[in-house]
């Protein structure tokens, strides 16, 4: 059986993944957090994996205190920078075989929606992301959508593409975040869950791909995977990617 410890576990996904984990033959819940629980309070003797999706303010330092702790962690929250992946890097240091894995999305439908976004990039003059969401979303833009951009703008870079075409003529907030050179926009709607969707233009066409999670459980089969596979890629490794394709 696999132990694990949620942290942020009253939350919204936390409670999604604690019954995905009463639902798994293979696993078992260890401590369930919330915000006023120790971290350092998960440790080997008590948990094999600690999955965390609690708030960008708290992940970098939980993450921290659990490769402290020589636990694996898996983390949904967003909130994650170049920087502060690096401090996680440099933390995994002398930690051998401890693995971090760090999952902007853990629908299959984002997912290939980023991956379908990368590999059209090269061909759309004009690429634009708007992300859409839940009105109780404390980030914005999401963490997904950084990633679709970061994820369109070095396919354009790999491809010796330039900027796009926009003749504003000075930067203004309505053109959304521009990301990598990606303009970002972000939707804050009652009754939306969790939806993406990248446009790419041309001289007389356009690509929609559109992600939508209707409903957290979309999430679950992502994090269940990557509990199963916690410390088969030792380090940090970011996206569900890495083991689906
Ligand atoms: N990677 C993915 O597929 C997904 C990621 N998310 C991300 O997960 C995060 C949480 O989202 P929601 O569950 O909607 O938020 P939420 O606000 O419903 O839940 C967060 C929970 O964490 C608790 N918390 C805050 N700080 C804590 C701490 N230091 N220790 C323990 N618990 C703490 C809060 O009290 C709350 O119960 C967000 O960053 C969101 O963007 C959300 C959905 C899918
Ligand atoms: O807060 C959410 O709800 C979500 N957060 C993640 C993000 O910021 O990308 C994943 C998904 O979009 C739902």
């Amino acid at each position: 059986m696999i132990r694990v410890s949620v942290l942020g576990a009253g939350g919204r996904m936390g409670t999604e993944v604690v019954r995905a984990l009463k639902g798994a033959q293979d696993m078992q819940t260890a401590l369930l957090l919330g915000p006023d629980d120790d971290p350092s309070s998960i440790n080997p003797s008590n948990t094999d994996v600690a999955v965390d999706f609690t708030s960008p303010d708290a992940v970098l330092g939980n993450t921290l205190t659990l490769i402290g702790q020589g636990v694996h962690a898996v983390i949904g929250t967003t909130g994650w920078t170049k920087e502060r992946l690096d401090q996680v890097r440099q933390a995994l240091d002398g930690h051998a075989g401890l693995s971090v894995f760090i999952a902007p999305n853990f629908a299959i439908s984002a997912v290939l929606a980023n991956r379908f976004a990368a590999m059209a990039a090269r061909y759309f003059e004009s690429a634009e992301v708007v992300e859409l969401h839940h009105p109780d979303k404390v980030d914005a833009p999401s963490g997904t959508a950084l990633g679709t951009a970061s994820a369109i703008a070095e396919a354009r870079r790999q491809a010796g593409m330039g900027p796009m075409p926009d003749a504003t003529q000075q930067p203004d907030p309505s053109r959304g975040r521009v990301v990598d050179g990606v303009h970002v926009h972000a939707v804050r709607l009652r009754g939306l869950n969790a939806h993406e969707e990248v446009l790419m233009g041309n001289p007389g066409e356009q690509l929609t791909i559109r992600a939508d999670s209707f409903e957290r459980v979309s999430f679950m089969p992502g994090v269940l995977l990557a509990v199963r596979r916690a410390g088969s890629i030792p380090g940090l490794t970011v996206g569900l990617d890495h083991y689906l394709f």
